[in-house]
């Protein structure tokens, strides 16, 4: 049974990689997705917008919504303070068992929780379930067309608080301009777009920031 592109980026750390360190862990994933396949982790260039981002909020709880093979989730994680943790997302089954792997490997796992299942099922169980009060910072990088639901599902489920930070991948490829058009005329959210490009490719991409306004 030939192997899928995630497991040989996952074969590809755990062989070239420093095991326990984020670092390692995520110039070795950009330099395979750059060098031999590519794939659709956020990357470096857009990954120093998160990184930034991340360090403005400082957040205690964060939400990731697309973990994919963990590349966002080792960015995120490796920048929360000690007690800080990150809840991360992932539908795909064969993702999550890669990521799974990918996290141990960079010892972040003791501030990443990864929850498997559709977002529609798990948003509305992070307070009772996964004991969450509020969200400091959610990044949204799962399929483009959920940004929206699951955006109204957050503040449905009284997640959001004022301050709370929304980071949205892929704004212009694939796109997402559903959520854009809901997201920048919603009187509740304060909206930044920060330009970049696709991971490892010369084509426009953006990020869109929003805050919680309460
Ligand atoms: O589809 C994307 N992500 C969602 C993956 C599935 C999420 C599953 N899930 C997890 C939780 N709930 C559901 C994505 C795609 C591209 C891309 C860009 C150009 C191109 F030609 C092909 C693809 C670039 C990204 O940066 C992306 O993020
Ligand atoms: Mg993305």
């Amino acid at each position: 049974m030939n192997q899928s592109k995630e497991q040989r980026i996952l074969n590809f750390v755990l062989q070239n990689a420093v095991r326990g360190d984020p670092c390692s862990v995520l110039e070795t994933i950009d330099k395979y997705c750059s060098q031999k396949e590519w794939a659709m982790n956020v990357g470096d260039e857009k990954g120093l917008i998160l990184d930034k981002t991340v360090e403005e909020v400082n957040p205690s709880v964060a939400l990731e919504l697309g973990t994919y093979c963990g590349y966002s989730a080792v960015r995120i994680a490796r920048l929360l303070k000690a007690g800080a943790h990150l809840l991360t997302v992932e539908f795909n089954p064969e993702f999550a068992a890669i990521a799974k792997q990918m996290i141990e490997f960079a010892g972040v796992q003791d501030k990443v929780k990864l929850l498997e299942g559709p977002s529609e099922e798990i948003i509305p169980q992070l307070k009772k379930k996964y004991e969450v009060d509020t969200l400091d910072f959610v990044f949204l990088d799962h399929w483009k067309d959920k940004y929206t639901p699951d955006t109204i599902l957050l503040q449905e489920c009284n997640l959001l608080r004022k301050g709370s930070v929304l980071l949205a991948d892929n704004i212009i490829v694939p796109g997402a301009p559903e959520f854009l058009n809901y997201i920048r005329n919603n009187p509740r959210f304060q909206c930044t777009n920060y330009p970049s490009h696709l991971e490892y490719m010369k084509v426009e991409d953006a990020m869109e920031k929003a805050v919680f306004l309460g």
